[in-house]
């Protein structure tokens, strides 16, 4: 089984690895967690993940090195791991939002294999939505990578210029959902529910929209006319909804996180 050292265990990163494990795809011994306050993955050390402080041990020890931290934080954690790196032998992943993997192989001054991949918290439980891009990886290695992130979820190939557009989609999407979510339960409680009902409610709700979607491999809006009966309550609040920008913003939320998403990193930072 391939070593993996995660760079960063914050929250994309635990989930990761989180959902690496609970997909059998790996064991928590091959499994090595870095992030500078190591305190905070007791939990992770007490389940037998590695846990160290110390990037460049942890990079030159794996043969899969995933890169997780802030873009503000990379550039100091590129220059500790850039003397272990070894182009035949590691494989770089990074799930770090507008950063190139041209950019990554210059700040290495090496021809390092990247990948980065673009996955969404739904991953600690086997349900994340991955996009991946490389400009210089092997059929192989996108193919391993691929398989890797099938344990937890689905994976779609993309140009690397759209990894922004996929992160603002994607994973900021997990985020756009719930509060859809936490609105409609909001809604429920305002026309009778107990909060935790409404909530529960909305959920299974949520689940079965997506589902519909999913299993019969329909357009939503297909969905919608048959929930929409004529003169009916449905259309009723779906149109009020429109009136107020709901789709609108939806749209605009997502372009916005998309511009941001490109303008995370500088190479000076
Ligand atoms: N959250 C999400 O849903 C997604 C995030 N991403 C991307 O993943 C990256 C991480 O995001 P997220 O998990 O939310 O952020 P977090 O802040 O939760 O995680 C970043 C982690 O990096 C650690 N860290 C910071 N500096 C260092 C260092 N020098 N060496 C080792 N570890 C370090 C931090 O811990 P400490 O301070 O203790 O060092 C922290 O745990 C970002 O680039 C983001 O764009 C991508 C997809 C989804
Ligand atoms: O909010 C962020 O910047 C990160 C990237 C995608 C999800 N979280």
């Amino acid at each position: 089984m391939k070593k993996i050292a995660i760079i960063g265990s914050g929250n994309i990163g635990l989930s990761l690895a989180k959902g690496l494990v609970k997909a059998n795809y790996t064991t928590t011994k091959n499994i090595t967690l870095t992030r500078r306050n190591t305190a905070n993955l007791y939990k992770f050390a007490q389940e037998r993940y590695k846990v160290t402080a110390n990037n460049a041990e942890a990079a030159a020890e794996a043969d899969v090195i995933i890169l997780a931290v802030l873009p503000q934080q990379l550039n100091l954690v590129l220059d500790e791991i850039q003397p272990a790196i070894n182009p035949a032998k590691h494989l770089v992943i990074s799930v770090i939002s507008g950063v190139s993997c041209a950019a990554v192989r210059e700040k290495l001054d090496s021809d390092v294999q990247i990948i980065r991949a673009m996955p969404n918290t739904a991953i600690a439980i086997g349900q994340s939505m991955t996009c991946i891009a490389s400009d210089n990886a092997s059929p192989q290695n996108m193919e391993d990578v691929t398989r890797m992130f099938e344990t937890v979820g689905s994976v779609v190939k993309i140009n690397e210029d759209l990894m922004t557009s996929a992160t603002a989609l994607c994973a900021c999407g997990i985020a756009f959902f719930l509060r859809g979510i936490r609105a409609a339960s909001q809604g429920g409680v305002e026309i009778g529910f107990h909060a935790d009902e409404a909530l529960k409610m909305a959920v299974q709700t949520a689940k079965g929209a997506a589902d519909l979607l999913l299993l019969h491999g329909t357009h939503p809006e297909s969905e919608i006319d048959k929930v929409t009966s004529p003169k009916g309550c449905t259309i009723a609040g779906l149109n009020e909804m429109e009136h107020n920008g709901f789709s609108s913003s939806l749209i605009k939320g997502i372009k916005l996180s998309a511009l941001k998403a490109g303008n995370l990193y500088t190479k000076e930072s």
